[in-house]
């Protein structure tokens, strides 16, 4: 492979090879210093996996522009991949690149059920079920549309529901993307510098040149011969690290969930509120990423205030003009939002097969093998609960303070009340005897909260002149 890219004008290529790396598997290393922002490597474009190329290809180009409607970028990479590989000759440049390929993938579309049951309730869980029937359907329209229409071009051995999915992890894993100056945005694949693996550490190194078409890569951080470089493959979390990629960084700060927020077209004045929702910039159905760094973003309140509005509500909006709940409605309206999204919040949380706490003292004893796909799923799981921990916990302050200004109306509103810690509803509740304040289920739940509870109901207990301590 690298002879063939020196021939097409790669640069940088002495002074780099490839390694095995006890951390990331396969990368590369480099055999002299760099200093960051220095150039480490250029790939022509002449060499890259695009969709243009694809077309521009005399035997591939023609069968894709016959396919109707035509293939996606990634269905367009994905067969360019499999056609090559699947030539006997003609493509010695480009095939010696596909040789250099990892055989198998550990993307989540690849795991066990029992691997992949260990993250049930994780929205990774749910995307790589819907994924699994998604690449099916795919798989059988690519045949329909182009496959079995040119099967002298795409043998059936060669390009069976396998061999889709593997090209498809192939594009997911090492595609880089670009936004191009006119607004639009090229996906390639570049030979080498796919083999570059990822660190959250060092600065976004990899350019694209608009005028010559070459991909470059820049050192993220000074570099010593011996040294792995690496570069940044964005904030990703470990939801789809895993889904796209096949692994996951521990303790990710770009972890996230996203949180679907739905509306049936039949609840009562749905059409009014689908107006409102798209004048805030949303829709009647929107997913929200909610991260560590922003576990209640401002459009979910949005969302749900909308969704929550009661008729006279609608008729204040539209007589003061008000259109888009950027604002609390009323006390009354953030109070129910917020107390549905505490307890959304948690049955969503209940629903995880494996707890947090459970999860943590799993990974700390060492019980799935590190690196393994089992261990993987843990790390989606663990990143997606403490995100949603963090979200609830948001609302519930922020519960407590609508509630707390509007003259604690808590007993007013005449919800059910909860237990504070596992969030049951009923009427058979225990309050927390110094604040007053709490209730709980159970002894079992009061003292499993305490520590969270502690330093509030302290405080609670001072304002209200509790003499307990
Ligand atoms: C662009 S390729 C990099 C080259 C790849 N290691 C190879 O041998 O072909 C991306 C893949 O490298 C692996 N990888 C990259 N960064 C990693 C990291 N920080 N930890 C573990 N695996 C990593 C993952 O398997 C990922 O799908």
């Amino acid at each position: 492979m690298e002879s063939w890219l020196k021939q097409y004008g790669a640069s940088g290529l002495d002074d780099l090879e490839l390694a095995d790396f006890s951390n990331t598997g396969r990368g590369v290393r480099t055999l002299r210093r760099f200093e960051e922002g220095g150039k480490i490597l250029t790939i022509p474009h002449g060499v890259l996996w695009t969709v243009k190329h694809a077309y521009a290809d005399p035997v591939l180009g023609p069968a894709l522009l016959s396919a109707r409607p035509p293939l996606s970028v990634d269905d367009t990479l994905a067969t360019y991949i499999l056609f090559v590989r699947s030539r006997g000759s003609g493509y010695d440049g480009l095939g010696s690149h596909v040789a250099a390929l990892p055989a198998s993938y550990t993307s989540s579309i690849f795991f066990a059920e029992a691997e992949l049951e260990i993250c049930a309730g994780t929205s990774l869980y749910t995307t790589t079920k819907q994924l699994d029937r998604q690449i099916e359907a795919d798989y059988k329209e690519l045949v329909v549309r182009l496959f079995g229409r040119h099967q002298e071009l795409f043998p059936c051995d060669k390009f069976t529901i396998e061999d889709y999915k593997w090209a498809l992890c192939t594009v997911w894993s090492r595609a880089m993307d670009f936004k191009l100056g006119n607004g639009d945005s090229i996906r390639l694949l570049a030979p080498f510098a796919d083999m570059l693996n990822h660190s959250p550490k060092v600065e976004q190194c990899h350019i694209y040149d608009v005028l010559s078409g070459n991909l470059s890569i820049l050192a993220g951080k000074d570099y010593e011969p011996g040294d792995q470089v690496l570069i940044n493959y964005g904030p990703v979390p470990n939801n789809r690290l895993l889904r796209l990629y096949g692994f996951v960084v521990p303790s990710n700060p770009n972890d996230s969930y996203d949180l679907v927020l739905a509306t049936h077209p039949m609840a009562p004045f749905f059409e009014q509120k689908h107006k409102l929702w798209v004048s805030a910039g949303l829709d009647s159905t929107s997913t929200v990423s909610l991260t560590l760094t922003d576990p209640l973003p401002s459009s979910i309140l949005r969302y749900l205030r909308i969704q929550r509005l009661n008729e006279s509500d609608l008729a204040g909006m539209v007589s003061h003009k008000s259109d888009a709940a950027f604002e609390k409605v009323s006390d009354s309206n953030e109070v129910e939002v917020l107390r549905f999204l505490v307890e959304s919040i948690s049955s969503l949380l209940d629903g995880f097969k494996n707890q947090l706490e459970k999860l943590e003292d799993q990974l700390a004893e060492g019980f799935y093998t590190p690196e393994g796909n089992a261990w993987s799923a843990a790390h989606v799981s663990l990143g997606e609960q403490r995100v949603l921990r963090l979200t609830r916990k948001t609302a519930e302050d922020l519960l407590a303070a609508v509630e707390t200004g509007s003259g604690n109306k808590r007993r007013l509103l005449s919800t059910p009340a909860q237990c504070a810690k596992c969030k049951k509803v009923s009427v058979h509740l225990m309050r927390c005897g110094r604040c007053n304040e709490v209730t709980y289920c159970g002894r079992a739940c009061q003292v499993a909260h305490f520590k969270e509870h502690k330093a509030i109901c302290r405080a609670t207990a001072a304002k209200n002149g509790s003499k307990k301590d």
